[in-house]
């Protein structure tokens, strides 16, 4: 039986952010959101998930330089008109940042600043607005008598409720979810994220969730990619990708946290030594390859592109593929820098530099990993 794709409500073309400052921020990208479908962006701090999301709606410092395209129902989105933007910024896609004490206006009422958008792009009366408003804070869990409410006399959990209640106002075909619960505590992170997950679902709104926390992403969206230095170097399932990344990087990302469902997992947490690269100054190859604990000595030279790897994923790494590929299972030769930058990473990964990439290959437990074999030919 063959399926039909779901249209692609948002599609990524080869998207390039440079800020003033030289800092090539984002570099190449290549993505696609379904209609109705989650995808996540994983990666370190600095790796360019923000810039991406900004530029999505051209939120963007004016000397930022973009190119690329950025389709939104197949309309690009650089080269809009500044009017048609404006609308498209609220009923085409909506963003909910991080820290919404800080995207909310102090000086009104939480029911006004969430009634001003519907007035203003969907023509209500002011009345219907507030009733609007009343019903958009009982969707996200909120007395509507909160709407008299100021930002300072509410919670940074019931903040952010408020602006998920904005995103949703003027019903949005997509939502951009830039680390929308990195200021609160566990238990209303978890609330929050559910919120999210129910609201999308019941009104098939696409969601972009941006996160460095890969385990949040894995359990909320359908597709994650991974992001390192601006760009997208690993993209599948989202599940597939967080158990068995392809790339080094996403499989180091992926060690860094703790298992989905596996309280009991040996596979202890274990963080990356080192920072991504400074986006002025990147180095040369594979930008990850001074952190790479099974890097080529070619991969100071060959930077791959992102290529399709089977069984709906794509990667970027010379060695998917290839025999010792990491995550295939097989014995790796990776080459004496890698054994050298295993051995400075983790002394006991110097015998198996595998072992430095994916805890889990020393593991004879780990052996049934069902990384697909990633070969383009
Ligand atoms: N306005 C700006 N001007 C110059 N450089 C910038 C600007 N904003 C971001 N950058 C740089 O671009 C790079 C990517 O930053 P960005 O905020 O997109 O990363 P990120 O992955 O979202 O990080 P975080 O998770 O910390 O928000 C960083 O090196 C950052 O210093």
């Amino acid at each position: 039986m063959t399926t039909t794709p779901s249209p692609a409500l948002l599609e990524i073309k080869d998207l390039h952010v440079t800020y003033a400052s030289g800092a090539a921020a984002v570099r190449g990208v290549d993505l696609t959101v379904a209609a109705g479908t989650k995808l996540g962006i994983a990666g370190e701090s600095g790796c360019g998930k923000s810039t991406l999301a900004l530029a999505l709606l051209r939120l963007l410092p004016a000397s930022a330089k973009l190119t690329g395209e950025i389709l939104l129902d197949g309309e690009d989105v650089l080269t809009m008109k500044w009017g048609r933007l404006r609308a498209v910024r609220w009923a085409g896609a909506s963003i909910v940042f991080q820290g919404a004490m800080h995207s909310l206006n102090a000086v009104h009422r939480i029911g006004d600043q969430i009634a001003e958008p519907v007035v203003l792009h969907q023509h209500a009366t002011p009345a219907a607005a507030r009733r609007r408003a009343a019903d958009l804070l009982e969707q996200v869990g909120l007395p509507a008598a909160r709407a008299s409410a100021y930002p300072h006399e509410l919670s940074g959990g019931q903040r952010q409720r408020v602006m998920i209640a904005m995103a949703l106002a003027c019903d949005p075909r997509l939502i951009v979810a830039d680390e929308p619960t990195t200021a609160l505590d566990v238990m209303i992170q978890a609330q929050i994220l559910r919120l999210i997950e129910r609201l999308v679902a019941d009104q098939g709104i696409s969601l972009m969730m941006i996160s460095h926390d890969l385990t949040v992403l894995a359990d909320t969206c359908d597709r994650l990619a991974v992001m390192y230095a601006g760009r997208v170097v690993e993209e599948g399932p989202a599940r597939a990708v967080y158990d068995t990344a392809a790339h080094p990087y996403g499989r180091a990302l992926s060690a860094a946290f703790p298992r989905i469902g596996d309280p009991a997992s040996r596979r202890a947490p274990r963080g990356l030594p080192g920072d991504p690269p400074d986006p002025s100054a990147l180095p040369g190859g594979c930008t990850f390859h001074p952190r790479c604990p099974v890097a080529l000595d070619s991969c100071a030279e060959d930077d791959p592109a992102l290529r399709e790897a089977g069984a709906g994923r794509r990667a970027a790494c010379v060695l998917v593929g290839s025999v010792g590929a990491p995550g295939s299972g097989t014995a790796a030769d990776p080459g004496p820098a890698a054994a050298a930058r295993a051995a400075s990473a983790d002394p006991a990964a110097a015998a198996d530099p595998r072992a430095a990439a994916d805890p889990g290959a020393a593991d004879p437990s780990a052996a049934a990993d069902s990384t697909p074999d990633l070969d383009p030919a």
